[in-house]
């Protein structure tokens, strides 16, 4: 497993905290001030009380004004500092996993469902600030300020820094096992938070097969016992937050009491040991008693902050997990591909299958264990099999979606690896089975992204497929999510458009195209195939016999192996 903060590419550092941790030193040198502030306090205490009188109270009071602009200034410098470097982690991390997850094949069944990436990366990974923000300078003063406060206390009572000494390691030990089970704690409230995700958007995709198989009911009765789950762990964790903070402050107040009992009864007399031997002035007696709560208040802090710990970490856990590797796309991420080409190869390419090995991973049989093919340059073949014999598979495997595990596929002059993949999937059309179309406009959805591709090629695209006389004809029309606002048969035409604002793919794979089509659709599909595919190599996957006659060739796929070839009368 390898962990979003350790992958490469990061432009930070590999720690979680990394950069974040830059903004604790100001903040730490700002809790230290207090010293020095606790100090001036005293000894104007001391003057006045020894007569100094009102001049001997004035530049303590300016240096106490002073100090205190300087700590305000640096607090809120280190907390800018610590927020900026933060939210900079966060989306390094949030790019890393969008690159992890991007680098899955499409054929991997073990990817990480939308809902739950979506969660983790929209919202869960939000927690990743607070907890780089505030409980990583948090942690930096409460090593640093109490031992501060130890050494200061130390030289005028070894009574006072004992009783602070005895109480600080209560705190530590009691917060590590309760942060421990609220590290737990969180880590489920994540899980059920995604999975609650995972499940409201499945469910909202398949609103109208549930509506339609009368199960919308049980599916919200589901939906009420999945957020009662949510609702008790939120609580779970709630507890376990208040609980961290009454040990907290318990042992505070009672370590503060006991500093506060022993310098009274000190300077009234009645307990003349624990200061080396002498009295304590009573300035030094306040200095002491200013700086005991002080000693407590970032362990306090620490404590505010220590679900951010649990539920920063939790979060980034999970986006550990979805960085996981899986199946790989070949050539994922591949940034040393020149954008795609505008003008075509001066020739379509040829394809070579040899010996191509393959299987699913985590099925057991082989789909493929020796396949040979050719198709030569400019050819259209059809490729005939049963259903479940591989065609999809075949075909995600020329167009590089998923690596090769034995033998060689041979496109034009390269043969497919994953350093030549991207290379080769530009000059590749894929038509699914089940083009995917996204919330958006047909221009959107046609150019997907692609430069130079305007309202005017998306028109002609629309009416090259087709689909010019219908109601979304034209580049601004809205689409709904998973083509609503579309007919079957349209979301296939609008896939058949993708292909023909890209002109330089010279290679068309092709999924089925007329499946689950009237004849006159399936007609008109064809037609525009035909034309789209004319002076382009082209291997369609069908279980259409009037498709397949216009082809140039058919072949026929049973048991991983071409069972025959045969030319189109
Ligand atoms: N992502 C996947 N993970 C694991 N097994 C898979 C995956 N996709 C397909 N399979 C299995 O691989 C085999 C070939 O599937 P494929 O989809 O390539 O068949 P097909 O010929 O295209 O079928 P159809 O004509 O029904 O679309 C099937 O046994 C299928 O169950």
């Amino acid at each position: 497993m390898q962990a979003p903060e350790h992958t490469a590419g990061s432009r930070g550092s590999t720690h979680p905290q990394g950069r974040a941790g830059a903004g604790s030193v100001p903040q730490t040198v700002a809790s230290l001030l207090w010293l020095p502030q606790a100090g001036l306090l005293a000894h104007a205490l001391q003057s006045l009380l020894e007569g100094g009188g009102a001049r001997a109270v004035v530049w303590p009071a300016a240096m106490l004004l002073a100090l205190g602009l300087a700590r305000g200034g640096l607090e809120a410098w280190g907390l800018r500092r610590s927020f900026r470097a933060a939210c900079e982690r966060l989306g390094d991390l949030r790019a890393q996993v969008a690159r992890a997850l991007a680098a899955r094949s499409p054929l991997d069944a073990a990817r990480p469902a939308s809902g739950l990436a979506a969660s983790v990366m929209a919202e869960q990974a939000e927690a990743v600030v607070p907890y780089l923000t505030r409980y990583q300078p948090a942690r930096c003063k409460a090593l640093v300020v109490p031992l501060a406060i130890l050494a200061a206390v130390f030289p005028l009572s070894w009574i006072a820094a004992l009783v602070l000494l005895v109480a600080a390691p209560l705190i530590p030990v009691f917060m590590a096992l309760v942060g421990w089970r609220a590290k737990a704690a969180s880590e489920a409230q994540m899980v059920e938070i995604g999975g609650m995700n995972a499940f409201l958007l499945d469910r909202l995709r398949g609103l109208a097969s549930l509506r339609a198989l009368g199960a919308v009911d049980f599916t919200a009765q589901r939906l009420r016992a999945a957020g009662d789950s949510l609702r008790r762990r939120t609580m779970a964790v709630l507890r376990i937050a208040f609980l961290s903070s009454a040990v907290l402050e318990l042992f505070a107040a009672l370590g503060v009491a006991m500093v506060a009992a022993y310098v009274g009864f000190h300077l009234l007399g009645q307990l003349n040991y624990g200061a080396w031997g002498v009295r304590l002035s009573l300035g030094q007696g306040l200095f002491v008693l200013l700086l005991a709560p002080a000693f407590f208040e970032p362990l306090r802090e620490l404590s505010l902050v220590w679900h951010d710990r649990a539920a920063g970490e939790a979060a980034l856990a999970a986006m550990a997990r979805l960085s996981e590797a899986g199946t790989a796309l070949p050539g994922a991420n591949d940034a040393a591909v020149p954008p795609m080409a505008a003008s075509r190869a001066a020739r379509p390419p040829a394809l070579c299958v040899r010996a191509l090995e393959f299987s699913h991973a985590g099925t057991g049989g082989a789909v493929f264990d020796g396949l040979d093919f050719d198709v030569a340059a400019g050819e259209h073949v059809a490729l005939l099999a049963d259903s479940g014999a591989g065609k999809t598979t075949l075909l995600s495997l020329l167009a590089g979606l998923v690596p090769v595990q034995g033998g060689s596929i041979r496109i034009g002059d390269e043969t497919m690896s994953a350093a030549t993949a991207s290379r080769l999937r530009q000059r590749t059309a894929w038509l699914g089975q089940k083009p995917h179309i996204f919330a958006g406009t047909v221009q959107a959805n046609v150019a997907l992204g692609q430069p130079g591709v305007g309202a005017a090629e998306v028109s002609t695209a629309m009416w090259f497929a087709a689909l010019g006389a219908t109601a979304q004809a034209h580049a601004g029309a809205m689409l709904g999510e998973g083509g609503v606002g579309l007919s079957g048969g349209e979301a296939v035409r609008l896939a058949l458009a993708r292909a023909v604002v890209r002109p330089q793919a010279d290679l068309l794979l092709v999924d089925e195209p007329t499946a689950h089509l009237d004849a006159a659709t399936a007609e008109a599909v064809t037609e525009a195939l035909l034309q789209l595919a004319h002076g382009k190599t082209m291997l369609v996957a069908t279980h259409d016999p009037v498709l397949a006659a216009r082809l140039d060739r058919s072949l026929r796929l049973h048991a991983g192996l071409i069972e025959a070839s045969e030319v189109t009368p």
